[in-house]
């Protein structure tokens, strides 16, 4: 392994010893005194040296003390009308104990010295358990290719009922959130019309493009987006720090040939590759790349760029969160040492052969009246070339807002 490489993977080895200590501790408490012990409600405590170990719901869970204290959910300390904090983190004393614990009624009583009693309900403890949140994941999803999307079968969401029914919306969300696309028919062909759809779910993400943005092949802007030329497989605005969270379409009028979208779930490929070579996705995980967009006409100029990794990953449970590829817009590789970057291209490369995999490629024909919703951090889109004038409208959303309407109404994201 080269030096590089050994700095760069270093945080996630310093990461997997640290889990196996944790994993270890329950072996080297075995000898230490038992503090004190109660049992309620199916609960076991024990007072350790620097947590209390909590066994409830048949898996011992390990609590830090001034974890333990920051987060007590007495009025002194937190507002549960505004749920947010009163306690002043700084002010705790990082070698604290409880004089007393005990469990009651299914909570966890614990009397730190000074006299201030925190409860907590046994269930909001394994609820915000390390040990259960490292298993669980954020974000539910389906990983697809063309065939099992076809199969799954999913509706879309009709414009009227859309525009006056929530649970309409939820259902759409559901899907959105499950597959990373969705769509609703019957909208009329109008940019206000489009603009009124992604209302229903969030706030327009106004960008260099603008805020609803209709594009044809005029080359009114330096990309090839607006060109009639096929477009591989990508995610948008790569360049930016923070990647647009949702893109959406919607094509207003095309009278020619071509022009069909391409949607391949990147994660599903990639998830493909951390099979076969874990060593490629971790490159890809680690590795910053740069992408870049330098535009300079007469009504327009910019220069972003955005640095990070191809795969980003959760680091306490391996989940993925967001690709950017866009080969396109990929930037000079300037922040990688050399015997570093080969192995860097061959992981791309395997990483791209998942992608372009025939039965993982999605093929529709946007028509009017059917907007679509792509999860610009998890799935890429394409087009064919095309012929005659097509003109599509769209906008990006805030990620933030997709995910806020999602959870306000009950889903998990
Ligand atoms: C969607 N709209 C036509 C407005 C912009 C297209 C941006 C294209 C750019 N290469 C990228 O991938 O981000
Ligand atoms: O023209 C299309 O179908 C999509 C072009 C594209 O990739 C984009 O606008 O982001
Ligand atoms: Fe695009």
């Amino acid at each position: 392994m080269s030096v590089m490489l050994h700095r760069i993977l270093r945080p996630a080895l310093k990461q997997a010893q640290l889990l196996s200590a944790i994993k270890n501790k329950q072996q080297l408490w075995r000898h230490e005194t038992l503090v004190s012990a109660s049992s309620a409600c199916d609960a076991t405590i024990r007072s350790l040296e620097d947590c209390l170990e909590v066994n409830y719901g048949g898996a011992p869970m390990w609590f830090d003390y001034v974890w333990l204290r920051d987060h007590c959910r007495s009025d002194a300390s937190y507002n549960s009308s505004t749920n947010q904090r009163n306690l002043d983190t700084a002010s705790i004393d990082l070698s604290i104990r409880p004089d007393n614990t005990t469990v009651q009624d299914g909570h966890l009583v614990l009397t730190w010295p000074g006299g201030h009693v925190s409860k907590y309900s046994l269930s909001w403890l394994a609820e915000n358990s390390y040990e259960k949140n490292k298993q669980s994941t954020i974000q539910p999803r389906i990983l697809w290719n063309s065939d099992t999307y076809k199969k799954a079968n999913i509706p879309s969401a009709k414009w009227k009922s859309f525009m006056s029914c929530d649970d309409e919306v939820k259902n759409f969300l559901q899907n959105y959130l499950l597959y990373g696309i969705a769509f609703v028919d019957d909208v009329p062909a109008t940019v206000e019309a489009t603009e009124a759809v992604t209302q229903r779910v969030s706030l327009i993400r106004e960008t260099t493009y603008g805020r609803m943005w209709c594009f044809t092949s005029d080359f009114s802007r330096g990309d090839s987006a607006y060109s009639q030329l096929g477009l591989d497989r990508h995610t948008d605005t790569s360049y930016f720090q923070e990647p647009c969270g949702i893109q959406v379409f919607h094509c207003l009028k095309h009278e020619g040939t071509g022009g069909r979208t391409l949607l391949v779930d990147g994660f599903y490929a990639a998830e493909k590759v951390r099979q076969q070579s874990p060593e490629n996705f971790e490159l890809l995980a680690k590795v910053p790349i740069r992408h870049e967009y330098i535009e300079k006409s007469e009504n327009h100029r910019n220069h972003m760029t955005g640095i990070g990794p191809v795969l980003n990953v959760y680091p306490w449970n391996d989940e993925m969160y967001l690709i950017r590829y866009n080969n396109y817009d990929r930037s000079v590789i300037n922040i990688v040492p050399h015997d570093l970057v080969r192995r860097w291209y061959v992981a791309h490369r395997e990483l791209t052969n998942e992608l372009r995999r025939p039965e993982n490629e999605l093929w529709v024909k946007l028509t009017p009246g059917k907007v679509i919703f792509i999860d610009n951090w998890r799935v890429m889109h394409g087009r064919d070339s095309f012929t005659g004038l097509r003109q599509l409208c769209g906008c990006y959303l805030t990620r933030d807002d997709v995910l806020s309407s999602a959870r306000v109404f009950g889903l998990q994201a």
